[in-house]
């Protein structure tokens, strides 16, 4: 089927050898982020176990009250708000999730009563750290960067976090889960129930992510689209809410320090005579802005800021 998203052995990475392997995969990988950004992954070393008690406890923790949910550390210096959230009414954006930065990094909240529920968290985070690298690491491989290149240039977790989402279920006259967007870091995953509603953009179509247990889904984001000056796709997706039920999802976001800049390397301009598409910005910069789109809306969804904002039009 052309129009679905590629699915990604990742076991001969765990391994020594199977170097046909490696570059099979390599090669599917290639393809999806030079298309639309997505793919998703198989055999990543995360426990199917954790990932399912993750979601029960998720969906155990958003059931609760509004009192018990309110969770949250406002102005204790994160870079957006730990615990629990909830979008206001008249956003578009139908979902509640609780947010987590790295274990131990002293911004994060957990409810009281349900102690695995850190345990669990906590666990996962580690693990889609460990995957992060290993997948960024492959990134750098598919784009023939020199060896870790984008290790060293993104060392720095401090910046990852992870949000567990409920959908509620659609309504009769609206189904958004989540507008249609690019992701601004490096690499996302998602862990989704078995509900749908996660969709691509590939050119004008929607192609619906179909949930399977054992995989999790990847798309890249805009530094790696900057950085690679658009050889690779920061994916565009959204979220579509089922009728009748809610939806239960996992995003761990693999980000980029604040201080760090962004811009086309040269291997993608000056050294094969392309030129710029993007010009440099400081990653903390456009988190910002982006921040701001969400705390003060723009009346007109054009001068919502993307990547765009920094692109150079000639
Ligand atoms: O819940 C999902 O499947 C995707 C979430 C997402 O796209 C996001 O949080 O940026
Ligand atoms: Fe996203």
């Amino acid at each position: 089927m052309a129009d679905s998203i590629p699915t990604v052995d990742l076991s001969p990475f765990f391994g020594e050898g199977d170097e046909d392997g490696k570059k099979k995969a390599k090669e599917v990988i290639s393809q999806a982020c030079s298309q639309h950004g997505f793919f998703q992954i198989q055999n990543h070393g995360v426990p199917l176990e954790l990932l399912n008690r993750a979601l029960e406890l998720s969906k155990t923790f958003f059931g609760y009250s509004d009192d018990v949910k309110r969770i949250s550390s406002h102005g204790s210096g994160a870079p957006l708000p730990a615990g629990y959230n909830r979008h206001p009414e008249h956003s578009p954006d139908k979902n509640e999730y609780m947010l987590m930065f790295p274990p131990g990094s002293g911004f994060n909240v957990y409810p009281q009563n349900l102690p695995e529920f850190k345990e669990v968290l906590e666990d996962v985070f580690s693990h889609l750290t460990k995957i992060g690298s290993l997948v960024e690491n492959i990134v750098n491989e598919c784009l023939g960067l020199p060896p870790n290149f984008l290790k060293e240039y993104n060392h720095d977790r401090s910046s990852d976090f992870m949000a567990a989402l409920r959908y509620f279920p659609a309504t009769e006259t609206e189904n958004n889960g989540i507008t249609e967007h690019e992701d601004g870091n490096c690499v996302t995953f998602v862990f989704q129930d078995q509900v749908g509603g996660l969709q691509v953009r590939k050119n004008s179509e929607w192609i619906p992510v179909t949930p399977a247990q054992d995989t999790l889904v990847v798309n890249l984001g805009d530094v790696i689209q900057v950085l690679s000056n658009n050889k690779f796709k920061s994916a565009t997706h959204r979220v579509v809410r089922p009728e009748g039920k809610s939806r239960y999802s996992y995003a761990f976001f693999y980000n980029l320090q604040g201080d760090n800049w962004v811009e086309p390397l040269s291997k993608f301009t000056k050294e094969i005579g392309e030129t710029p598409k993007y010009r440099g910005f400081l990653y903390k910069e456009y988190q910002a802005l982006r921040m701001r789109n969400k705390t003060h809306p723009p009346a007109k969804s054009e001068d919502v800021i993307h990547i765009t904002h920094y692109a150079i039009t000639s």
